[in-house]
């Protein structure tokens, strides 16, 4: 089975539901397993994140998702102290070659969002890690999913909490595509 882990940070529930959808199309790709892990106030004790058997287990995937909550114009905290806590993995290169993708969502339209997700296709390459973007053509989609028209990962808008039903079809696409990129590209044999 491949080993497609999501991780993601989240204050008021619209990142992890955007990670559920993200986990559900993964799944539906035959001989894909997903892991979701959730990065929580109490993994961080004096602003460092401590949870290593959540960094141990991301050593046994074919592809990790990254997902964090736009805070003022990037990843929220918590996230970025997760990804602090990953320097021993970088110099064991232990995340090369895998597949990364991400996604984020904000309460604005045009909330900064992408410097979010420019800022963990960045920590994915310092990894070493394949990027895998968003390829649904904004505003050429049938369903319109990507109604937000970034293609460097998935960008989500909520107002209110509530998630807007296309961008959960967006976040499902995007499951599925890093599930057959890493289907295709992941070095481990199935
Ligand atoms: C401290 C803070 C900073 C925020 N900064 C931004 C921002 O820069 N851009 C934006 O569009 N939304 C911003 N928001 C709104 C959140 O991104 C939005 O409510 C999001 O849905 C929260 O995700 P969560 O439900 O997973 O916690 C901010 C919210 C908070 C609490």
């Amino acid at each position: 089975m491949l080993k497609v882990a999501i991780i993601f940070h989240s204050v008021s529930g619209t990142t992890k539901k955007l990670a559920e959808a993200v986990g559900h199309g993964a799944m539906s790709i035959s001989g894909v397993e997903v892991i979701k892990m959730e990065i929580v106030g109490a993994d961080i004790v004096e602003g460092r994140f401590i949870n290593s058997i959540l960094i141990e287990r991301l050593k046994d995937v074919d592809a990790i998702i990254f997902g964090s909550p736009t805070f003022m114009g990037c990843v929220s905290a918590q996230f970025k102290a997760f990804a602090d806590a990953t320097g021993d993995l970088w110099a064991e290169k232990a995340w090369s070659n895998k597949i990364a993708s991400g996604f984020t969502i904000g309460s604005n339209l045009s909330g900064d969002q992408l410097n979010t997700i420019q800022y963990l296709q960045i920590f994915a390459n310092q990894h070493g890690m394949l990027w895998a973007s968003l390829d649904i053509l904004g505003n050429y989609d049938p369903k319109n999913r990507n109604r937000l028209g970034a293609q460097s990962g998935l960008i989500a808008h909520s107002k209110g909490g509530e998630l807007n039903e296309i961008d959960l079809n967006t976040a499902n696409y995007l499951g599925q595509r890093v599930a057959n990129v890493a289907k295709r590209f992941a070095v481990k044999e199935i």
